[in-house]
């Protein structure tokens, strides 16, 4: 009877789990944002930023939100890296992709990576947040600026296509996910704007088609 009733519990009170892929080039400061969810979320702080260096694989952390686990998966973001992302996509409900707002050199290589990103298939339906990060920083481009400078980028890359093949545009799908990207400032060395970037993901999260349950006891156990 115990079993019957502790399994009745665990599923009335079972979580539902859900992974976020945090990807974006290297430095662009994914590891740091992860280490600052679970300082913010978790009992046990993550990492300082002194501690951490560049990432050779993944990083997972998890947070426990009042109905939802939500597991986050820190992948490296060096070039020969990047090609292990994909692996990821199948299982991931969201995607956060982390763009260093204060390295304008590097903007169009983020954007060129992010392109790609926009363009997998697997994750055409999948919740997609980009983070403007640290605008702690005074030379930081702002959200605006941002989203103003992936536009301009994108246009330009449209029409050169054009010009060079004469292609038609893109899939409607994407040309919309483009027009409702949603843009977030944050510093993840300071924390700043992290708890709303969560609450945005945990949000859309919830809506996911994708979704799985936490492993937990069958409801019905034979061994009452
Ligand atoms: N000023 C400032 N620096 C940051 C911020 N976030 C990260 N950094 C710095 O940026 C550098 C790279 O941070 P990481 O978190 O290691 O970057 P990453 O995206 O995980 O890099 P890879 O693991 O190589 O893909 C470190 O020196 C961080 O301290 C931020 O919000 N503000
Ligand atoms: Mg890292």
């Amino acid at each position: 009877m115990y079993h019957l009733l502790k399994g009745l519990h665990e599923h009335l009170t079972r979580k539902e789990e859900f992974s976020v892929i945090i990807i974006g080039l290297d430095g662009a400061g994914k590891t740091t944002l992860l280490e600052k969810i679970k300082t913010l979320y978790n009992d046990t702080p993550g990492l300082s930023a002194d501690k951490i260096g560049p990432t050779v694989g993944q990083n997972m952390g998890k947070i426990s939100l009042p109905s939802s686990i939500l597991q986050f998966w820190d992948l490296g973001g060096q070039r020969g890296i990047r090609s292990i992302w994909h692996r990821y996509y199948d299982d991931c409900h969201a995607v956060a992709y982390v763009i260093d707002a204060d390295d304008r050199e590097r903007l169009s290589e983020g954007w060129e990576v992010f392109d790609s990103v926009l363009s997998a298939p697997q994750i055409l339906g999948v919740p997609l947040l980009l983070l403007a990060n640290k605008q702690d920083s005074p030379q930081s481009l702002s959200v605006e600026e941002i989203r103003h400078d992936y536009e301009e980028w994108h246009q330009a890359k449209v029409e050169s296509a054009r010009r060079r093949y004469g292609e038609e545009g893109e899939m409607d799908q994407r040309r919309e996910r483009i027009a409702s990207l949603d843009v977030m400032g944050i510093s993840a060395l300071q924390g700043t704007g992290v708890r709303a970037a969560v609450d945005w993901l945990f949000i859309r999260v919830q809506n996911s088609r994708r979704y799985v349950l936490t492993p937990c006891r069958p409801l019905l156990s034979f061994d009452i």
